[in-house]
């Protein structure tokens, strides 16, 4: 599979430079950890890759008909809707046990009549994380998916996400390096 290939991107908000002729090489088929400091634009990178911001000039190339599936910072659940419906929005084929199943192995218990809105922050984190990744997708976006989960949590997600990951192509972006190293086996890009 051909790499996805970003040169020389530029993108400013009014005066603020936030993209400076960035270049990299994405591979397929792997999951590529982008690390920078806060600020630095690597949200702003994967929703230009997503197609929700433009770039001001440079080019991608290697997007062109991947299906996309994203985790973003914020979990951007339906409120009124149980965590099934939630899952099912972004893949209607999904069987009721398929979903439990999947459920369970991320530890999200006894909460699948319950709408979003009243699940605590860790378990709304990992209804949106599920929900991405069973969608049907060529490439995810992961946007510091993990944070705000307790350690043992962390683990188990983390996991479940490796193994449904292996493969295939994924952006994470995160700050912590050994998350890095534990979802990217090679592939870290800094800036
Ligand atoms: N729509 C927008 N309009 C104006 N400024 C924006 C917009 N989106 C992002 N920015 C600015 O661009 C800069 C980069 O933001 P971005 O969220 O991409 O950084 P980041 O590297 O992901 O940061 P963090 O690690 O803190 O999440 C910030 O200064 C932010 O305020």
């Amino acid at each position: 599979m051909e790499p996805i290939v970003l040169y020389k991107v530029c993108k400013s908000f009014d005066e603020k430079t936030v993209l400076q002729e960035l270049s990299m090489n994405i591979p397929q088929g792997e999951t590529t950890a982008l690390m920078a400091s806060s600020g630095q634009g690597k949200t702003t990178l994967l929703r230009i890759l997503m197609g929700l911001e433009q770039v001001d000039s440079g080019y991608i190339s290697g997007m062109e008909g991947l299906q996309k599936s994203a985790v973003f910072q914020e979990d951007r659940l339906c409120e009124n809707l149980n965590p099934i419906a939630n899952i099912r929005l972004t893949n209607p084929s999904l069987s009721y046990i398929q979903i439990l199943e999947a459920m369970h192995e991320m530890k999200l218990f006894d909460c699948e009549h319950q709408a979003a809105a009243e699940l605590s922050g860790g378990m709304r984190r990992r209804v949106a994380i599920l929900r991405a990744l069973l969608a049907e997708w060529d490439i995810l976006f992961l946007d510091e998916p993990f944070k705000g989960l307790d350690a043992e949590t962390k683990r188990q997600v983390m996991a479940v996400t490796c193994r449904l990951c292996r493969e295939r192509t994924v952006l994470l972006v995160t700050h912590d390096l050994s998350e890095a190293k534990a979802m990217a086996a090679s592939g870290l890009i800094s800036w």
